[in-house]
């Protein structure tokens, strides 16, 4: 993204010859595309031509560049910054330190800001971007950026704006070897071998588009962790990793290996209570923040797909993750850990495993450890209920971990905009301290007013695709979550709007049609893989198409049938009194709404219930009928997205606009596969037929099963 006069030829010259000019998608939303629009173009010429910044930290620094990089492009011109508050132009500096700042804010605005905050004003001539602190002043310049990016008039300007969680973490679950698990955009961006003296351009950019969205955190390795990132080489290249990281407010994190005093310290035990694990864990912690002195923390999946754990020790969760707490405490860091248990035992309802293990010990973790739990409590499915454990831990700090990256939801192929998934698990009432409980105010403290340890953690989409996600629609879904880790009680539609406005500048209809494009794709995915609340019928291992007949796994909670259990009588997970009773984890005034079928609504219905294929729905049809019209419903919506997107052929680059093209040419063939193969399967125990006006499946079951993924991008490691 910062063009070099060689490079910068080499595009002119590529833009003047011919194809290859294109635009990749790697500038992501960061375009900075001069303003078509000549007359808005040249109101913020005139009202921004320098930039002064007062003092000079590394965030201000970094601040100051990309203003400067961002007006130039934006207004078309060289923008330079001057040495001394201007009359006329732009004034960069932190709230109480800056003292061209000085009486901008009243007092109770002043206090109204939360670390990382900021205010843009406009006064007369002058137009500030004052940051609660440097790295306020760094989301204010990137807001700042944003508004003109999108248009926005500066008349009057006067907007204070802050984060409701304090740690915005991005989860990469990337291995030492390069590949990434569950990463479908390619390779991971991070490479191990030539670190710490290679540092390629792409983690600078990789900064700045985390820091443009708030992000503060990187968790740069897999929770299914290895011991040797702690060997001290590895460490090393670590802390050349934070040192490209820091200007941009981001600081690293590390997965730590529960057995890693066995592995690395070659001590006989992990037990969380042996006093030699507890002084190795406390002399890694050291040598880290030697190392790295803003080191954020650990996240840790223990006792879940293999991995060790304290449990191995009869030791719970809570002693495992204070041994950790207690070792980083002293420096200031955090452990995150992982409330995702999925046990060697086979469960009698996997849904119910993670919420019987961690609420015995809610209290007795330490200040500085945050359980941080998936939305929903299988796994990154289409759809999901939310998990239970928000809500039913008051006394430890939970953090929300989300899947950006498209495990479940048609990987980096299919176009799904999650910021409705992520918004409709936000805005869920958990009732857990009366009505309007939300899960966003669970995780933003308010609910129980407590917010020093809060956090959001996303599973990263990024790769080494060109365009960073491989789809170009997953831009959105990693700016989206970044926005909403900011407030997670925001509108996904607003920041649909912002992102398709930044990346499509300039364009109006596509803008328009993106956006769209984001609003509808969520519900459609659902339709077409898993509506009224299927679950977990992917193809085993990969997850990757439809697999609603996988049976005979070494367990039965990977098979599908486990999670349908169709038969001749019906279909769906009972999850009531009379089966698991998964709902008695929630508060009464939740469960009442899914305990009975009739009030049930419809999206969840199979999650909770199993029901004859003839039972009637409020819709007036029955149970099969409603499952043929919604799988119809979400490949017919496919079909519309593509039609939509073809309508804006030569209204954008080409090369951006064929790769969106070709990955919905795929979507809309799959989301059919997915219809047909599902209701192939589904009629061979209804025995009811497909309504007539509907298409019906094309092949038989028999072809749908004998259709095998041997080589899927991005599987697990095998436990
Ligand atoms: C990192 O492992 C993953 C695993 O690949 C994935 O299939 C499942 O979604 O969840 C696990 C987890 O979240 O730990």
């Amino acid at each position: 993204m910062r063009l070099t006069p060689v490079f910068s030829l080499t595009i002119f010259l590529l833009l003047i010859t011919g194809p290859l000019g294109a635009d990749d998608g790697y500038r992501l939303w960061l375009r900075y595309d001069e303003i078509a629009d000549s007359p808005l173009r040249k109101s913020y010429a005139k009202a921004l031509p320098r930039v002064f910044r007062e003092g000079d930290s590394p965030q201000l620094c970094a601040a100051e560049e990309e203003l400067l990089l961002g007006l130039s492009g934006l207004l078309g011109h060289g923008v330079e910054s001057t040495a001394a508050a201007p009359a006329k132009g732009l004034i960069l500096g932190v709230l109480g330190r800056s003292t061209s700042l000085d009486g901008l804010l009243s007092a109770e605005e002043q206090a109204s800001l939360p670390d990382g905050g900021y205010a843009l004003i406009g006064q007369g001539k002058q137009f500030y971007i004052a940051g609660k602190d440097d790295r306020g002043a760094l989301y204010g310049a990137f807001a700042f950026l944003r508004y003109l990016q999108r248009g926005r008039p500066l008349d009057d300007l006067h907007l204070l704006d802050g984060p409701r969680v304090k740690n915005r973490l991005l989860n990469h679950w990337d291995n030492l070897d390069g590949t990434v698990e569950r990463g479908y955009a390619g390779f991971s961006i991070w490479n191990w071998h030539q670190l710490p003296h290679y540092l390629d351009p792409r983690y600078t950019d990789y900064a700045r588009a985390n820091a443009s969205i708030g992000i503060n955190g990187a968790v740069v390795t897999n929770v299914n962790a290895k011991a040797i990132v702690f060997r001290r080489d590895y460490l090393q290249k670590a802390a050349a990793l934070a040192e490209v990281f820091r200007p941009y407010g981001i600081r690293i994190y590390l997965t730590a290996r529960f057995s890693a005093p066995i592995e690395l310290g070659g001590l006989p035990t992990a037990d969380p209570e042996d006093a030699a694990v507890k002084k190795w864990w406390q002399d890694k912690a050291s040598e880290i923040y030697a190392l790295i002195p803003d080191f954020g923390g650990f996240v840790v999946k223990a006792n879940s797909e293999g991995q060790p754990g304290p449990r191995e020790y009869g030791r719970t969760h809570a002693q495992g993750a204070n041994l950790l707490a207690d070792a980083l405490a002293p420096h200031g860091g955090i452990v995150m850990w992982r409330a995702f248990v999925y046990s060697n035992e086979e469960p009698v309802d996997r849904a119910k495993q993670a919420y019987d293990e961690f609420v015995p010990l809610d209290g007795k973790f330490r200040d500085n450890v945050m359980v941080q739990v998936k939305n929903g409590p299988i796994d990154f499915q289409p759809r999901e209920p939310v998990h239970p454990l928000f809500g039913s831990m008051p006394h430890t700090p939970l953090a929300m971990e989300f899947q950006i990256t498209k495990e479940y939801l048609g990987q980096g192929t299919h176009l799904v905009g999650l910021g409705k998934m992520y918004e409709e698990v936000l805005q869920t009432d958990t009732y857990a301290e009366g009505p309007g409980t939300r899960v966003a105010d669970i995780i933003d403290g308010s609910a129980y007013g407590d917010d020093r340890l809060t956090a959001m953690a996303g599973v990263a989409n990024i790769g080494t695709a060109r365009n960073w996600t491989g789809n170009l629609f997953g831009q959105a879904d990693w700016y989206t979550f970044g926005r909403l880790a900011w407030n997670p009680t925001g509108k996904a539609e607003d920041y649909f709007r912002e992102w398709s406005q930044m990346t499509f500048p300039n364009s109006p209809t596509v803008q328009e049609t993106a956006q769209n494009l984001l609003a509808v794709s969520h519900e459609a995915c659902v339709n077409y893989m898993t509506p009224l609340g299927l679950h977990h019928i992917m193809g085993p291992d990969h997850h990757y198409g439809p697999g609603p007949w996988i049976k005979d796994m070494p367990r039965a909670d990977w098979t599908s049938v486990y999670y349908h259990k169709a038969d001749a009588e019906g279909v769906g997970f009972d999850r009531t009194k009379t089966g698991s009773d998964a709902l008695e984890q929630y508060t009464s005034r939740f469960a009442a709404r899914y305990e009975s079928p009739d009030s049930c609504p419809p999206a969840f219905l199979l999650w909770y219930h199993h029901l004859p294929w003839d039972h009637k729905l409020p819709s007036g049809n029955t149970l099969w009928a409603e499952l043929c019209y919604s799988y119809h419903a979400g490949a017919t919506k496919v079909g519309e997205m593509l039609k939509n997107w073809k309508s804006l052929s030569g209204r954008l680059d080409q090369e951006r606009y064929e790769s969106v093209r070709m990955h919905l040419e795929i979507q809309e063939k799959e989301a059919k596969w997915w219809r047909d193969a599902c209701l192939a399967y589904f009629q061979s125990f209804s025995g009811m037929p497909v309504p007539a006006e509907l298409e019906k499946p094309t092949h038989s079951l028999e072809y749908y099963e004998g259709l095998t993924f041997p080589y899927a991008p991005g599987i697990k490691a095998k436990w």
